[in-house]
């Protein structure tokens, strides 16, 4: 059977290629950059003052002078000030320019302001000091953001301040959520005993939603005709299906035949993993993909961060973030040769590692064990007893 490795590089084969578009800068947060963003300016764009007060000169200071006469204020927005002679000084902003002919700035803390003229009170002061120089944290001209930049806050502010109100980024793809199954009612119906609601496919709308990706829902039910015809529509107006269920040994699970007869090739079937070992994925010749995620709630949600998200990144141009690393709490033992995606909690240390307790649940069923995880710890197929201390990859849930 496929390990976790190379089933992630078959499907990485099979990225979609997605054109660019421009979207407005309010609107592209989670957004992937498909242009590279320069400083237009040097970062800061002048000496800005960082504290309310006085500038001086500090030759004036290291002279011997403490009382300086106030000839003006320096407001933040207001063009520059040239202060002509050393012996004055100028009142000064946090965010101001740093007028010309001053070169330090004290607080009005360490001041005192009579008639007009500002009284140094305190012994000390460094050349320079309050003044966040000119392009001390990025020059003009230098890479801010380069293609492939997942969009965060952070960033949106970057593009504002270099004057980016709309901004170039990968198209999103067309994507179908379907869940199936007959035992399965909407969110807002009752179910009766032998019914539950369905989850699955909300779980995963709302982790698109993190890409700025608004999938469409929809059910199918366990019927191989209706299921047929229902794809074949979806097919045809999407990039991307990702079901749910239907994919394991059971006679109504007809996610991989209906798939076959209608032109979506198997890539591959099964992965040597729990949860998660019936995960189906396979393609069309016009390049559109098919996940056929198990459809066990823990299955579905491991096979999310696993695989679709990293799919789903590369297909949007950006690197996936799949490198943390946590430390079992407890030992483990689990003999099965096949990846272990254990659910666990995680524990800041004071030492500023994180510990990973296991909190196994009851089984790839449980989903509501994932309410108090923070992610998945990734335990190796060759081995089966891991100890305590160990260090693992770990999936966080974001
Ligand atoms: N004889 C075997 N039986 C099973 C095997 C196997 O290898 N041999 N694999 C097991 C594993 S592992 C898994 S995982 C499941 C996968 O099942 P399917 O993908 O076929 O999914 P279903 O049978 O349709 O449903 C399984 C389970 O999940 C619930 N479900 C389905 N969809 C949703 C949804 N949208 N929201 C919430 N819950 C959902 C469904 O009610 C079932 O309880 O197969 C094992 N069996
Ligand atoms: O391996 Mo299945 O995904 O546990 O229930
Ligand atoms: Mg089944």
């Amino acid at each position: 059977m496929l390990s976790v490795a190379e089933a992630l590089s078959r499907i990485l084969t099979y990225t979609l290629p997605l054109p660019t578009e421009t979207v407005p800068l309010t609107q592209a947060v989670g957004r992937v950059l498909r242009e590279d963003i320069r400083a237009d300016r040097d970062f800061p764009p002048f000496d800005r003052v960082t504290m309310d007060g006085i500038a001086i000169r500090y030759e004036a200071f290291a002279g011997g002078q403490r009382t300086f006469p106030i000839i003006g204020t320096q407001f933040a927005g207001q063009p520059l000030f040239t202060l002509t002679t050393p012996d004055e000084c100028l009142e000064v902003m946090t965010g101001a320019v740093l007028p010309d002919g001053t070169d330090t700035v004290i607080r009005y803390e360490d001041i005192t302001v009579a008639n007009g003229v500002a009284t140094i009170a305190i012994d000390e002061i460094q050349a320079g000091q309050n003044v966040h120089r000119q392009a001390t944290d990025r020059q003009a001209g230098e890479l801010l953001l380069p293609a492939g930049t997942r969009l965060r806050p952070t960033e949106i502010a970057v593009l504002a301040s270099v004057g980016k109100p709309t901004v170039a980024v990968s198209a999103l793809p067309r994507i179908a959520l379907i869940s199936t199954g007959d035992e399965l009612v909407g969110v807002d119906e009752t179910p009766l005993l032998h019914q539950i609601r369905g989850s699955n496919t909300y779980m995963l709308y709302a982790a698109l939603q993190t890409l700025g990706i608004e999938a469409s829902l929809n059910h199918l039910p366990d019927d191989q005709a209706k299921m047929t015809a229902g794809l074949a529509t979806i097919l045809q107006k999407n990039d991307l299906l990702i079901l749910s269920g239907g994919v394991s040994a059971g006679m109504a699970d007809f996610v991989p035949g209906v798939m076959m007869d209608l032109g979506v090739r198997e890539r591959f079937h099964k992965i040597a993993q729990r949860p998660g070992k019936p995960l189906w994925f396979g393609t069309t010749d016009a390049g559109k993909v098919v996940f056929g995620l198990p459809g066990n709630p823990v299955s579905t949600t491991m096979c999310l961060y696993r695989y679709l998200l990293p799919f789903l990144h590369a297909s949007m141009g950006c690197q996936s973030e799949y490198t943390r690393f946590a430390t079992l709490a407890e030992p483990v033992t689990f003999k099965p040769a096949l990846t272990y995606f254990l659910p666990v909690k995680l524990i800041s240390q004071p030492d500023g590692s994180q510990l990973a307790q296991p909190l196994p649940g009851s089984g790839s069923g449980d989903y509501a064990n994932l309410i108090d995880a923070d992610g998945f710890l990734e335990l190796p197929a060759e081995q089966s007893d891991f100890k305590a201390g160990e260090v693992f990859l770990i999936l966080t849930f974001s």
